[in-house]
């Protein structure tokens, strides 16, 4: 059981700011969702946290390691798993291929791909020798985040995994994410626009807005006026 901790990090684009002290805390076992508009810094935080952007200021720590400079490679070996915005799956490989593109991530012995992905999502099983670009929006998201799952990550970051993606699939999405958490004792941290999504599934909440923190606390005390506030363009 591994926790995310964001403490007070800056980072920046050249000499715009698109990140102001901004922390969270991920507690082991706990969904904790991001939300807020396009262009808040949802994307940049969780790329300081993958290591992808160097932070100015601030540490990210990850169960008791510190990650400081740490490359993303590294970061994903110590148990941190990335679901990117738009999936970024390879469209010329297949799902099998795909899938296996995390064992990079991994040692030689780990090289397989675990028996839960194909039961959360039993659709990439019928699917192997497909290539990915054949798959739906929602089949893509289910591969993206079984490639992570291949990596046997501690704690799963994910960014926007219901963006453009029917409400049956996000449904299954949720389960998913909701089964990582109960029985393979994962942490997630998700960023979302989708409100209704993350008071289904998260327990703890954070409102960004302009690059910093504005509210945060259990998904059960919401104050929804705030919250939508902070939401609308
Ligand atoms: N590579 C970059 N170079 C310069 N500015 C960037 C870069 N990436 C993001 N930004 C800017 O940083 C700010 C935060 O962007 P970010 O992508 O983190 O927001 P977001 O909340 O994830 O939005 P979206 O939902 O659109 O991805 C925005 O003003 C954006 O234009």
């Amino acid at each position: 059981m591994t926790s995310l901790s964001v403490r007070n990090i800056d980072l920046f684009y050249g000499a715009a700011q698109a990140l102001k002290n901004v922390s969270i805390e991920c507690q082991s076992n706990r969904i904790t969702a991001v939300l807020g508009r396009n262009g808040v810094g949802k994307s940049s935080t969780l790329r300081a946290i993958t290591g992808i952007n160097p932070v100015a200021r601030g540490e990210i720590v990850l169960g008791e390691t510190t990650l400081g400079r740490a490359a993303p490679y590294r970061r994903a070996r110590m148990g941190l798993g990335y679901v990117p915005q738009g999936r970024e799956i390879f469209p010329l490989l297949t799902v099998r291929e795909n899938l296996e593109t995390g064992f990079a991530a991994i040692s030689n012995h780990d090289r397989n791909v675990p028996d839960a992905v194909y039961e959360l999502f039993p659709v990439l099983k019928s699917m192997l020798n497909r290539r990915g670009g054949d798959l739906s929006g929602g089949q893509q998201q289910q591969l993206a985040i079984g490639r992570a799952m291949v990596t046997r990550p501690k704690v799963l970051v994910l960014d926007e995994p219901t963006e453009g993606i029917q409400p049956s699939i996000i449904k299954d999405i949720g389960r998913a994410l909701q089964f990582l958490r109960d029985h393979m004792g994962m942490t997630i941290l998700l960023v979302e626009q989708y409100l209704d999504f993350c008071r289904e599934i998260a327990d703890d909440i954070y409102i960004m807005d302009r690059g910093e923190i504005q509210h945060s606390g259990p998904a059960s005390d919401l104050d929804l006026p705030e919250v939508r506030r902070h939401l609308m363009v």
